[in-house]
């Protein structure tokens, strides 16, 4: 050990033996196997923090998370523990951890660091989801696919087969047994993904899954030198990964040196982006000898009862996980099983506890109310607001996804690379006049060499003929660059006057843009903005708010995919009902129902002090037309078994009035008697 580690003995005290010896591990490959609340980020964190104290140098340090807030924490809580032993020197040390973020953004930043070595263009723009289905649609319209006698699949659908072949390292005709009924295109589907493939390429652009696809291949070639770059790779929530990047790691270190992966693989919980459980399961085999397994069992988050009611839920899985945790926090009250008419009743509930907490001194933001999907929450957001209850709501609608937000955004990325054709053209078709005809034909001026210039003198249709001197102009400041982020004052004060033109509500998505001027500002470059927004959208109002929202009390509303990895004091789960979850859409195949439970699970192990399952006698039905109004009886969760309610405390909601209320016989108004009395 080196003598910045003995002089400072307490610094690894606080963890447990086990957590110690996966700080401690040397230089092969290790799995830390870490059931839910068992401290495993903390482990994690220690770990870094400790490889820095022993010298490593921070930027050979590859760090990967599941989110880029995690990525920041993890930053954080490193730095905190290295200062403890090494003082104010380990300020800049933890600043040197740069190679910190998600797969998807680490892959964007090595790809072009590399991208004339491997044949790609340095300037490569990405694609979100929507852009990537719009640019498949362009080329099932150009292979005559949208004019079949037979409904051939929409584009998303599309997208979602392409995206699990090339992820799962599946051939096409495996990848559509998930979609038995498109099986009947396969020869057209792989025609449509080689043209798609070939559209990528000509426009300078990648998807999400080319970034790891490119960086698997990058790292698979020992000449161009990745795997050296790192001393060490250190990856989280290791169950949620797919194949591609198993083969990344694999490709970045063969023999497993200097490998550190976490995770639990009860939480796996995204196997609908092809994650493999496998992964986590088969890692220690991968290597030889085989990577040492450190096994973390010891709850610290919840009190015993909430724990027990969680194991009881994932002992019934269908696959056994081999860790029954146990919770070092005994004492504690039986998670609530809570029966309520409706959602309204739901949130009148969630409220009144909520508040009640705040005034027994638990803060806003140490609750949470989780929910499986997206749209369970509006209830609950309708009462909070008129309670005056602040929240922040994760997951979901996505800033990102707002008409204006990705006006902006396209306009910002032909700016940088102009072969990016859907980009272009919703970027093209701001300036009033401009039709799809005209922007495609703008679209070809615009990608050959010199481009910018041919836009200046380039025919446009009458009625666009008054805004486009204007709008080269912009897109030539662009293009040379004010720097950043005064490339987005420029657009902002060519685009807002427009947006008052058209829409009533301007001044509510000129803030959103001032916001996202905020946001831009904590970015190097145009580049690097785009990218990680892009990547890693904020998921909420919280996640983009300066300081002065952070210094609030808000309540947490989250989906409980995005609640992965957090805690709160007392926790809600909302719709705990056959249908919302698991959710109808997952009850078709025995493993998606399997995810669902272990989703329940996640849900449940996010509570310390507190549960409510809360279940709805009916509910509403979502995705029904605008003011639908049809309700469905709900049953009770499968996943709330007989012998998970053993452990729960059932109650009813509203409480039923007191007896003497109800007891009296009779009517209460007699208005048949009034009635008759009228001809007495
Ligand atoms: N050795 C320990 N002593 C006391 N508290 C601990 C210890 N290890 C972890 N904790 C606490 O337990 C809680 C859970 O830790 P952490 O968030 O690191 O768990 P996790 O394994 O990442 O959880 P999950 O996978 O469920 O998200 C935290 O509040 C943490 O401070």
């Amino acid at each position: 050990m080196s003598e910045a580690a003995l002089s400072t003995p307490g610094y690894l005290d606080r963890l447990n033996p086990e957590q110690r010896a996966a700080v401690l591990h040397g230089d092969g490959p290790l799995l830390v196997l870490a059931g839910a609340g068992s401290g495993k980020t903390m482990t994690l964190a220690h770990r870094v923090a400790h490889l820095i104290v022993e010298g490593a140098d921070p930027r050979r340090i590859l760090l990967m998370t599941f989110s880029r807030r995690a990525a920041a924490e993890m930053r954080g809580r490193v730095g905190r523990i290295a200062r403890e032993v090494m003082g104010e020197k380990a300020e800049a040390l933890a600043e040197g951890l740069t190679w910190a973020g998600t797969f998807h953004a680490i892959g964007a930043r090595l790809l072009r660091e590399q991208a004339t070595e491997i044949g790609l263009d340095p300037d490569f723009t990405i694609h979100d989801r929507e852009d990537s289905a719009d640019l498949m649609n362009l080329c099932r319209h150009e292979l005559g696919f949208s004019r079949m006698a037979k409904r051939f699949p929409a584009k998303g659908t599309c997208l979602a087969i392409y995206s699990r072949a090339v992820n799962a390292r599946a051939p096409l005709a495996a990848a559509l047994g998930d979609f038995p009924w498109c099986a009947e295109w396969e020869a057209e589907l792989k025609a449509l993904f080689a043209a798609y493939v070939a559209a990528k390429q000509a426009q300078g652009v990648l998807d999400y899954d080319d970034l790891l696809l490119y960086w698997a291949e990058l790292a698979a070639e020992p000449e161009l030198g990745l795997g050296a770059r790192f001393d060490h790779v250190l990856i989280d929530e290791y169950q949620d990964t797919n194949r591609v990047q198993a083969a990344i790691l694999a490709g970045l270190r063969p023999d497993g040196r200097g490998v550190t992966v976490v995770g639990d693989d009860a939480q796996s919980i995204y196997s609908f982006r092809a994650a493999e459980v496998r992964n986590i399961l088969d890692f220690p085999a991968v290597f030889s000898p085989p990577a040492r397994i450190v096994t973390l069992t010891r709850n610290y988050r919840s009190t015993a009862p909430i724990l027990a009611a969680a194991n009881a839920v994932i002992a019934e899985a269908r696959e056994g996980y081999a860790k029954e945790l146990v919770a070092e926090r005994q004492g504690g009250l039986p998670p609530l099983m809570i029966r309520v008419p409706d959602e309204a009743a739901q949130a009148a509930y969630v409220c009144e506890r909520v508040l009640e907490a705040r005034e027994a001194g638990v803060a806003l933001k140490g609750q949470a109310a989780l929910f499986r999907t997206a749209s369970h929450s509006a209830p609950l957001e309708v009462e909070l607001t008129r309670r005056n209850i602040p929240f922040v709501k994760f997951g979901g609608l996505k800033f990102l996804d707002t008409a204006h937000v990705k006006d902006v955004m396209a306009l910002l990325r032909l700016a940088e690379n102009p072969r990016d054709r859907v980009s272009g053209f919703r970027a093209l078709r701001l300036v009033p006049g401009i039709g799809p005809a005209s922007a495609e034909r703008l679209l070809a001026l615009l990608a050959a060499p010199g481009g910018t210039e041919a836009l200046r003198g380039a025919r446009v249709p009458a009625r666009a003929a008054a805004e486009w001197a204007d709008f080269v102009a912009l897109f030539a400041g662009l293009r040379a660059g004010h720097g950043w982020p005064a490339d987005l004052s420029a657009l902002r004060a060519w685009y807002e006057p427009r947006l008052e033109l058209i829409h009533e509500d301007a001044p509510a998505r000129i803030a959103d843009l001032a916001t996202l001027e905020g946001i831009a500002a904590g970015y190097p470059s145009r580049a690097r903005f785009l990218t990680e927004l892009t990547l890693d959208p904020p998921a909420a109002g919280g996640d983009l708010a300066g300081p002065p929202l952070l210094d609030d009390d808000y309540m947490i509303l989250s989906t409980i995919h995005s609640a992965k990895g957090q805690e709160w004091k007392q926790v809600f789960v909302l719709n705990c009902v056959d249908g919302c979850i698991p959710s109808d859409l997952a009850t078709g195949s025995r493993a998606g129902v399997e995810e669902e439970r272990r989703l329940f699970y996640v849900a449940m192990t996010r509570a310390k002090d507190a549960l409510h399952l809360l279940v709805p006698a009916r509910f509403h039905v979502h995705n029904q037309a605008a003011r639908g109004d049809r309700h469905v009886h709900a049953a009770r969760s499968r996943f709330l078994s007989d012998a998970v309610v053993a452990r729960l405390a059932e109650r009813s909601w509203p409480p039923p009035p007191p007896e003497e209320a109800r007891a009296a016989p009779g009517p209460r108004r007699d208005l048949a008697a009034r009635m008759r009395g009228m001809w007495e």
